[in-house]
């Protein structure tokens, strides 16, 4: 049973079409990456998968249930981080935080949640709206995780946050998806590190067909190569190239090439020369 899906799904925002017959399962347990340039549909399919944005035609379906029709108790296992974060401005964190406890009385963690405020440094006096970008982020993000949810979807869940806090939150998930209970759906632009949890990747494309495969399976097939600046094979299915300078050149695909030179590549240069950069 996936626990997230779609099947033939149709959107477009007029005539801009963002969906096109897509389909996707996500199976319980799997940390999914919704990634891809600026503008490619990733907010859209969290606003679908929300049902805060109808599609023109097909199914979507969380719990194997259509969205429709998600009872109330489904709804309270899913956390949701919307960007920019929707947030109670007007409320002290202290406010918030009783809010929620008594909003989700026993599910409600409020260790976990002391723990990451204990980390932020702020007093909990303070109004949200006094709070800089990140650490409303930190905040939201601390809310979202005490409550413990089966899903969790974040829709760029790094919008502000430094890079302390993003690895101190990453080993937060990995600890959350130990038992390979939970799942998470999340969009980033930041995608250093995002191999130590991600397990799938759903890679949209402007119009073209969404790129869907497990993360191993890219770091195995994916390569670089360093070749010369005039190199040329119009067999190959290069997805990107960047010229270094007359003479060199990198490119990058699902192919093998013996001969040049492999470049050793961490997840984020594999991923932008997957997508290209501009
Ligand atoms: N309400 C709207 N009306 C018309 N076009 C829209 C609307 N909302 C978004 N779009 C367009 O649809 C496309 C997809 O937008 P979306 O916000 O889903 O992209 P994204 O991948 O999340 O982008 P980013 O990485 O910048 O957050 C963009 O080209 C955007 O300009």
């Amino acid at each position: 049973m996936s626990i997230i899906g779609c099947r033939n799904l149709n959107f477009s925002y007029k005539n801009r079409s963002i969906y096109n017959n897509f389909s996707l399962e996500i199976n319980r347990g799997e940390v999914v990456g919704l990634l891809g340039k600026n503008g490619v549909g990733k907010s859209t399919f969290l606003n679908l998968l929300t049902g805060n944005l109808t599609p023109k035609s097909g199914e979507i379906f969380i719990f194997d249930t259509d969205i429709k029709h998600l009872s109330n108790d489904q709804k309270s296992k899913i956390g949701i981080l919307y960007e920019g974060f929707v947030c109670y401005d007007y409320l002290k964190i202290s406010q918030i935080h009783n809010l929620y406890r008594y909003f989700y009385q026993e599910k409600f963690k409020d260790d976990i949640f002391l723990d990451f405020l204990d980390k932020l440094k702020v007093d909990l006096k303070r109004y949200i709206n006094t709070l800089s970008c990140g650490q409303k982020s930190q905040v939201v993000l601390a809310l979202l995780l005490s409550i413990n949810p089966e899903i969790l979807i974040l829709d760029d869940y790094s919008l502000g946050i430094d890079a302390g806090y993003r690895s101190l939150f990453l080993e937060y998930l990995k600890n959350y998806i130990k038992d390979k209970t939970k799942t998470i759906l999340l969009t980033t632009h930041i995608v250093s590190n995002l191999d130590e949890i991600l397990t799938k990747m759903v890679v949209l494309q402007n119009d073209k067909k969404p790129i869907i495969m497990d993360v191993k399976d890219f770091q195995q097939n994916f390569n670089g190569y360093l070749v010369d600046g005039d190199f040329r094979d119009e067999n190959l299915n290069i997805t990107s190239m960047l010229q270094i300078n007359k003479n060199e050149k990198k490119i990058y695909g699902f192919f093998e090439l013996n001969d040049k030179q492999k470049i050793k590549m961490d997840f984020e240069e594999a991923f932008l020369g997957l997508i290209g950069r501009y």
